[in-house]
């Protein structure tokens, strides 16, 4: 299921038009008739189509199947990733696709570029890898689409997280800039910085710390729960203080004037303040991060941490901004949004479920393993992260620029 972008240069406008066509029908078919991917298709002449679909099933973007009444194809995830891709590259938010760094249990993130070389970030979410076999088909929201549901689900989360980024950047928040989203994919900007689970040391740990609950309390002001609040989902920039600017200054005295700022990432699990368990989700992100901050930097606050009451309070002092609402009015509508849900609930993505409660489980055991060692800090910690989190680190970044590769697809100028 890795993303592999070579062949997409390969691929003429008429591939690309039988690859949507496959898309289109898989909506309502299991397996999409070949009559019908011709049909879809719009063009005239089987052999122009037959060519295309055996190229397409060659490089794995469409799977032969087999059905008791006929044959057909299914679009395959290679298949919807090079279709989202080839719009982003029409509309020109992307011109070349670098490394993969990160494999989330949910997503793929890839460094892409636009035709400038500025480095962006695509992030490709990849809801059925958590087998949709785990998934009991008589569910209301996968009874009409069980083959496509990856592909329903995967687009639901990246509508949301791509409407929540949108919302939280107009409003200020320190996210990544939202740039497209198409299909499972969203394209946002680039952050130079290493996930909190990486960061090792931190001079001030109670100046973090607060201004981690800070914008846990601003986003309920707003309306909202993150909902999977913690050390990979924060990320830490080092910036100078504004004033030290353009000032030439030795080693120390720039250690001396960074800040640290966290910037927040991975929205699909997000919630409103109204949601039923809102309590319980606004204290997990609130214990998640003082758990953390004991763990790893001993650091213990000598206040308790806001409460779902104190951050109710706030939210009736400052009424009229609820991004919750907000974003549902944006066409991330609330049946979507129950759809997303259930489908997390149950396979257990994000905080919920059984399968993510084993997993927290397990994470705390390697975080035990790894208190023994930090006394002497290894500074190894993206070495530890485990498989579901790998990371970035600037290596990765900077071989990814020496190794984009072009989109140019060979049919794409007579489109
Ligand atoms: N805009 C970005 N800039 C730089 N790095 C990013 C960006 N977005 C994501 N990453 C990197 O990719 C990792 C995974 O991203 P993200 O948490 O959004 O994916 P995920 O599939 O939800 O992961 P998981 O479910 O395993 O937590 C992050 O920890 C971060 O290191």
């Amino acid at each position: 299921m890795k993303l592999d972008a070579k062949a997409i240069r390969y691929l003429t406008s008429e591939d690309f038009r039988v690859l949507a066509a496959c898309e289109a029908g898989s909506r309502n078919h299991e397996v999409v008739p070949t009559p019908l991917i011709a049909q879809l298709s719009g063009l005239r002449g089987g052999s122009g189509v037959n060519r295309a679909i055996s190229n397409l099933a060659k490089i794995n973007l469409i799977a032969k199947v087999k059905n008791a009444k006929y044959d057909g194809y299914r679009l395959a995830y290679g298949g919807l990733d090079y279709l989202a891709l080839h719009a982003h590259q029409k509309s020109k938010v992307i011109y070349s696709v670098g490394n993969q760094i990160g494999v989330g249990k949910e997503s793929d993130i890839i460094v892409v570029a636009e035709s400038t070389g500025a480095q962006r970030i695509m992030k490709i979410h990849r809801l059925g890898r958590i087998s949709f076999r785990t998934v009991k088909t008589n569910r209301d929201y996968l009874r009409h689409r069980s083959s496509a549901s990856w592909m329903y689900m995967s687009r639901l989360a990246a509508m949301k997280e791509f409407a929540f980024m949108k919302a939280l950047h107009e409003n200020g928040f320190s996210v990544p800039d939202p740039i497209a989203q198409n299909r499972h994919t969203i394209v946002m900007s680039l952050i130079d910085a290493f996930p909190l689970r990486q960061i090792s040391k931190v001079a001030d740990p109670a100046g973090l710390y607060s201004e981690l609950m800070n914008i846990i309390l601003d986003l309920a002001r707003y309306g909202l729960i993150h909902g999977d609040f913690n050390e990979f989902n924060i990320l830490i920039k080092e910036e100078l203080d504004p004033e030290m600017k353009g000032k030439e200054l030795t080693e120390e005295e720039e250690d001396e004037h960074i800040r640290l700022v966290p910037v927040l990432i991975d929205f699909p699990q997000m919630l409103s303040v109204d949601h039923v368990n809102a309590e319980m989700y606004f204290d997990r992100d609130v214990e998640c991060i003082k758990r953390y901050f004991k763990r790893k930097f001993h650091f213990v606050s000598d206040s308790k941490g806001p409460t779902f009451a104190e951050a109710r309070k706030k939210l009736l002092k400052n009424p009229g901004k609820r991004l919750d609402v907000e974003v549902e009015a944006s066409g991330f509508s609330r049946k979507m949004a129950r759809e997303l849900e259930a489908y997390m609930v149950e396979v257990g993505v994000k905080g919920d479920g059984e399968a993510n409660g084993s997993d927290d489980d397990d994470d705390e055991d390697e975080d035990e393993d790894e208190d023994e060692d930090d006394e002497e800090e290894s500074g190894s910690e993206a070495e530890e992260a485990s498989d579901a989190h790998e990371t970035k680190n600037s290596e990765d970044i900077d071989d990814s620029t020496k190794r984009l590769e072009e989109l140019r697809v060979s049919g794409s100028a007579e489109q």
